[in-house]
């Protein structure tokens, strides 16, 4: 019944005419995107609807129309979706947790939520608190935690069944500085073996962690391509790619800026797929 991710030819996320309403403003508008395995930045203004992509990603809420693949599943099904989601992770932008619970006993609970065998779940949870620089601290009780060490445990959560889908909802906001280097570079890791798509609007994130870019706008994709493709789209205008002048940016804000000024002046053709 399942399928391995990354396996050329079959994409981890396959999802085709995809539409989400929010009363009535539409949030995704016909999107079709496939992912396979990497790590993918997902990147628009405010409102572009990357949260609303990544909820239906995380079958947490179910599109108006349109099909949505994960891992060979097609989860409008209630047992693909259970499987689904035993297989993925996700870290809400609103990540909702029990102050009350220690590091290890929350990370330890979402992998009883995703069935995981019980024997393993103590490695998996020791792993994945690891993993996020919170070894120390895993039995201080959560409320104990600054916002950024909260954010961290709300990583090791979604990545301790060791996901073949990784769905990332802002996760370095309230990160400081050394901890964003050390998340991407855990990011990287992560992606040599799974597909993870991280919806940010930190451009330097992106320029830093991920192969691939996912750039959408009012509901359509606006770009899709490589990081460096992206880059290169913003290399018309000021040649300073140091990336040392506000007024120019960084050669992927440029890109970004460019991706978005094409798809607004050609919003039927601006997108590539
Ligand atoms: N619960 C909701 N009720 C009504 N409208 C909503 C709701 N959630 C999102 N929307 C609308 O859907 C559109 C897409 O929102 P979404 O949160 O997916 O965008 P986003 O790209 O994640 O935005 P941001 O960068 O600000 O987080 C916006 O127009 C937003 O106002």
């Amino acid at each position: 019944m399942s399928t391995t991710p990354g396996t050329p030819g079959t994409p981890t996320v396959n999802v085709a005419g995809l539409t989400v309403r929010h009363r009535r403003s539409v949030a995704l508008d016909g999107l079709d995107l496939t992912l396979g395995r990497g790590v993918h930045g997902l990147l628009g203004p405010n409102g572009a609807g990357k949260t609303s992509l990544v909820r239906v990603l995380a079958t947490v809420t179910e599109p108006a129309a349109g099909r949505v693949e994960l891992l060979g599943l097609d989860v409008s099904g209630r047992a693909a979706r259970t499987e689904a989601r035993r297989r993925l992770g996700y870290l809400p932008q609103d990540f909702g947790h029990y102050p009350g619970f220690t590091v290890r006993e929350f990370v330890a609970y979402v992998a009883w939520l995703k069935e995981m065998d019980a024997a393993a779940v103590p490695e998996a949870v020791r792993r994945a608190v690891d993993r996020v620089g919170l070894g120390d601290r895993a039995d201080a009780r959560i409320r104990t935690l600054s916002g950024g060490m909260v954010r961290r445990v709300g990583i090791a959560q979604a990545i301790v069944n060791e996901p073949e889908l990784l769905l990332l909802d802002e996760p370095t906001a309230g990160l400081d500085p050394e901890q964003r280097v050390e998340f991407r570079a855990l990011l990287r890791r992560l992606g040599e073996t799974s597909t993870v798509l991280v919806a940010t609007h930190l451009v330097e994130d992106v320029a830093a962690a991920c192969s691939e870019v996912v750039l959408i706008e009012s509901g359509r994709l606006a770009f899709r391509g490589t990081t460096g493709e992206l880059a290169a789209l913003g290399e018309g205008g000021d040649s300073d790619s140091d990336g040392d002048s506000d007024e120019a940016g960084s050669p992927v804000e440029r890109g970004y800026a460019a991706a978005l000024r094409a798809h607004r002046g050609a919003p039927a053709e601006g997108a590539r797929r």
